[in-house]
């Protein structure tokens, strides 16, 4: 069906799941989990070290939720140009820590559909929970940008979130993507060709490939999870931000956060100056 109001609500099925050891590692080392201190990342990135058992990121949540709040939406979508098509922002809320492997079931809806005249804006939410014990791990919240698909009529909707002031962002993390990060995190399952073929990403209008929203995500999650939460994965309350400019592999992320917890509000720089992230928010708890 088309982008309009009438998405709004609509089920996004029930896919059936499962991940193991090895995906979950390869979703550490996609968002840059070095294992190189052992103290906070072989947890993450090792199934077999003496004394560490195996942990996972509780952003790999988004890998099951985009199955369905992004690749679920899409099958309901006709004709509509995929180069067009940006992740506008995300949110996971964990309720369970998630084990290395499981079975699992994720079901999603459309939760709304705003006109902004030259856009439209999509936002689904999706839960994922245990196959066999039915218990929930994780809700995830993503917003698509859609880049020319507004002007139906429809409501505007909410604008950009209130910043949080300057003065408050008083703690710094900073670290460097790498150059084959898009590739190397295409490798958890989203091989869209905007983050990897130079040809598709000139026509979606980028001089180069950008990164995966998720992969930028998921590296700041990570960088917030080991300064604020010793790396302990069942301290991960939720995390969310908008994504307000492209990431290049190889790109700085400069992520700057109110050091008041248990709800840290944060941004994200470029070595540009560019806000790559806004509006964020991770609550330990
Ligand atoms: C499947 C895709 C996979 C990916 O991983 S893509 C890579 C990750 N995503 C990105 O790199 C996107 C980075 N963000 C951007 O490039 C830009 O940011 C946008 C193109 C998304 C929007 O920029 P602009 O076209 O200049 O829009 P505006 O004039 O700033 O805002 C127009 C309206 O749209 C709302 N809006 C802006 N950005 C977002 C967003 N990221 N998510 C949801 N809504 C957004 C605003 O608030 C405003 O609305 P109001 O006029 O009512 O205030």
């Amino acid at each position: 069906m088309p982008i309009n109001d009438e998405l709004i609500g609509r089920r996004l099925g029930v896919v059936e799941t499962s991940w193991t050891s090895r995906d979950t590692r390869l979703y550490a080392l996609a968002v840059g989990a070095s294992g190189a201190d052992p103290e906070q990342e072989l947890q993450f990135t090792t199934e077999n070290s003496a004394g560490i058992t195996q942990r996972v990121l509780p952003t790999f949540g988004v890998i099951d939720g985009g199955r369905v709040g992004v690749g679920g939406l899409l099958r309901e979508l006709d004709d509509v140009d995929l180069s067009r098509m940006l992740h506008g922002a995300q949110e996971v809320e964990q309720h369970q820590e998630l084990p290395a492997s499981a079975e699992a079931v994720t079901s999603g809806r459309v939760t709304a559909v705003w006109d902004k005249g030259k856009a439209a804006v999509i936002e689904t939410e999706s839960v994922t929970s245990d196959a066999v014990s039915g218990e929930r791990y994780v809700t995830c919240r993503q917003t698509l940008f859609f880049r020319g698909y507004g002007g139906w009529g429809g409501e505007r909707g909410p604008g950009a979130g209130t910043p949080v002031p300057e003065a408050e962002l008083d703690r710094t993390l900073k670290t460097t993507t790498r150059l084959d990060q898009a590739l190397l995190y295409r490798l958890t399952g989203d091989a869209n060709p905007l983050h990897s073929d130079p040809a598709y990403a000139r026509g979606a209008g980028f001089p180069r490939p950008i990164l995966h929203g998720m992969c930028v995500y998921g590296v700041v999650g990570r960088l917030l999870l080991n300064e604020f939460a010793d790396g302990d994965p069942a301290a991960f309350h939720s995390l969310r931000g908008r994504f307000s400019a492209p990431t290049y592999p190889g790109d700085d992320l400069v992520v700057s956060v109110s050091g008041r917890g248990p709800e840290h509000r944060f941004v994200v720089d470029n070595q540009r100056g560019e806000r790559i992230l806004s509006d964020g928010c991770f609550v330990i708890g």
